[in-house]
This record gives structure tokens, C-alpha cells and sequence, in this order.
């Protein structure tokens, strides 16, 4: 059991530094409403295996949560479809951006992992099958509220309609995947979807929440099984961060997830799950003080999962 005094004052301590830095990366600008976002905010949650919750910062201010959805969409296909899923998705790190059009044509239409775009896309696709878009999207809306237990989650639907006129990488990936069969639905209805998911709107607060499953914090373990809870964590750990995953392994050592929103999701299992927010990005698409934050906090914590001691 984690000591709290330690902790409070650690997650106090990064948020002031946090909130005081003067490099603070760059907002994503190709997603025309996260380049308005401050990029002077920061905040960070932490969820306890007792019920607890240390907050610090901007912990209770929605933000998009992207690619981080990502996570709970995989939930739900590897709920529904299991590893039947595998045939159509690769489970391996990728040395490319998260939108690469080349790693995709270089797998002939097998996406590396289903955390980088064309993955993302391929699990959406899977997730519709026998479902309207509306339908798929209120199965991965539910999820995420009943993860986080909190029924204050919704999307915004205006940012998924720029993201739907302005994503044209996304539309090549998913007009690939259609050339190589490796896409059930028309584009439209596909990526329509996806840019939806991608537009749910979470506080580090209710992502923390949202998180435990992950870190096998319930109680009340209904939510997926605990081998699909292991499938994911091992991929958050090495696909997590694109082609950034190895850094943060090596700097953080915890499955973790970031969105070019800025938050980052991570867990510490059985110990704590983690969220933090801070909308300046690295040259990966990752949140670059949330990942120092969470560097900090591991090592202050001895939270990686590498330790030895
Ligand atoms: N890395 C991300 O968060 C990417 C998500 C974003 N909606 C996209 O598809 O480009």
C-alpha cells in the first residue's frame, strides 16, 4: 500500500513544477479545435487501490481524450470478438507515426498494433458489425461511464465533425484498409464512428477512474475478463506511445496511453491508475510534461513495474 503522506506531496509538488515549466511542447494543430487549447494547463489524478483519490492541477477539467479511447475500444472488441481479432490487427510496436500510411502498405493492410490509427480503425470497424454507428458508439460510450462510474461523459460531436472534414490521413488509412479487404464497412460509416470515439471528453479525474479496471482496482470485476485486462496492459506497455513506447517504458516503466489531446492514462497494477493532462505534445504525439510528470511520480513512487526491489 502506497504511503499517502508521500504521495500527496509528491502529485502536489509535480503539479506546482508542472504548471510552472517553461517548455511545454506544442498543442496539436492539425485537429483544428485542439489548437485553440491552453497550453498552460496541467493537471493530474491518482486512484488508489483503498477507494482514494490524490488530485492535483486541472484534475477536474474535461479535455479530448483521443487517441486514449483507443483503450476502451479494444476493451470492447476483445470482449466481443476475442483473439479472432488478432487475424486482422498486428500486436507489435511500430517504428512509424501513429498515422504512417507506409507501415500499413508495408504489412499489406495489417495494422501494426490497435493503438496506432489504421489499428484504431480496423477494432471501430470490428465493433460495428451488426450495429449502427449510433448503437457502437453508445456501446463504447457506456463502457467508458460504467469503467469510470460516472455517467457525466459525453462526446463532442462538433469536434468529430471538423476532425471528419479535415482528416484526410485518416481517410487514406481507411480507404487502404478497404483495398485490402481489411475493412467490413464503407469508409464513411467506419471512420465516422472513430472520429467520434475519438471526440469523448474526459477529466484526469474521470479518466483515473475510468483506468482501474486496468490496474485490477474494482471490486466489482465485471468489466472485461482478467486475460483480455492482461492483453491490454502489455500492449499499452509497448505500443502505447507510438513510436515513442520504448522511451516511455524506459523512463516511466507502466502501461500507459496517450491522445494528442495531451492526457495520458497509465497503470500501476494492483497499486494505482493514473491520469494526467497537459495539451503541449512531444515529436511523437505525446504529451511531453505528462510524461515527465509521470516519470517523476514512478520514480518517486518506485511504481515501475521493472523495479526489483
Ligand atoms: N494520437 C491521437 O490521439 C490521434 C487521434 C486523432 N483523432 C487522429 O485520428 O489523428
Amino acid at each position: 500500500m502506497p504511503q499517502t503522506p508521500r504521495l500527496d506531496a509528491l502529485v502536489r509538488d509535480i503539479a506546482e513544477r508542472m504548471a510552472a515549466a517553461e517548455e511545454r511542447g506544442r498543442v496539436a494543430t492539425y485537429i483544428p479545435e485542439l489548437a485553440c487549447i491552453d497550453p498552460a494547463r496541467f493537471g493530474i489524478s491518482v486512484c488508489l487501490a483503498d477507494g482514494r483519490r490524490i488530485s492535483a492541477g486541472d484534475a477536474t477539467r474535461p479535455f479530448s481524450i483521443q487517441s486514449v479511447s483507443k483503450v476502451f475500444a479494444l476493451a470492447v472488441a476483445l470482449g466481443r470478438i476475442g483473439d479472432g481479432l488478432w487475424r486482422r490487427c498486428g500486436r507489435e510496436p511500430s517504428s512509424n507515426a501513429f498515422n504512417s500510411v507506409v507501415d500499413l502498405e508495408l504489412e499489406g493492410g495489417k495494422p501494426r498494433n490497435p493503438f496506432v490509427n489504421a489499428g484504431a480503425i480496423v477494432v471501430t470497424d470490428a465493433i460495428l458489425a451488426g450495429r449502427t454507428p449510433k448503437e457502437a458508439l453508445a456501446e463504447m460510450l457506456g463502457f467508458v461511464r460504467a469503467a469510470a462510474g460516472d455517467d457525466d461523459i459525453y462526446m463532442d460531436a462538433g469536434l468529430a465533425r471538423s476532425e471528419n472534414l479535415t482528416g484526410h490521413r485518416n481517410w487514406s488509412l481507411a480507404h487502404f484498409l478497404k483495398s485490402t479487404d481489411n475493412l467490413l464497412h464503407d469508409c464513411e460509416l467506419t471512420l465516422g464512428t472513430y472520429f467520434h470515439q475519438c471526440a469523448i471528453e474526459m477529466s484526469c479525474e474521470q479518466l483515473a477512474r475510468a483506468g482501474r479496471f486496468l490496474a485490477g482496482l474494482r471490486a466489482e470485476d465485471d468489466l472485461i475478463s482478467r486475460r483480455n485486462v492482461r492483453s491490454i496492459n502489455a500492449l499499452m506497455m509497448t505500443c502505447g506511445h507510438y513510436d515513442g513506447s520504448g522511451a516511455f517504458a524506459y523512463r516511466v516503466g507502466l502501461p500507459g496511453k496517450s491522445g494528442v489531446g495531451g492526457g495520458i492514462m497509465a497503470v500501476v497494477p494492483g497499486v494505482a491508475s493514473i491520469a494526467v493532462w497537459s495539451p503541449g505534445l512531444d515529436r511523437y504525439g505525446n504529451s511531453l510534461l505528462g510524461t515527465q510528470a509521470l516519470e517523476a511520480l514512478s520514480e518517486g513512487m518506485g511504481w515501475s513495474v521493472f523495479n526489483v526491489g
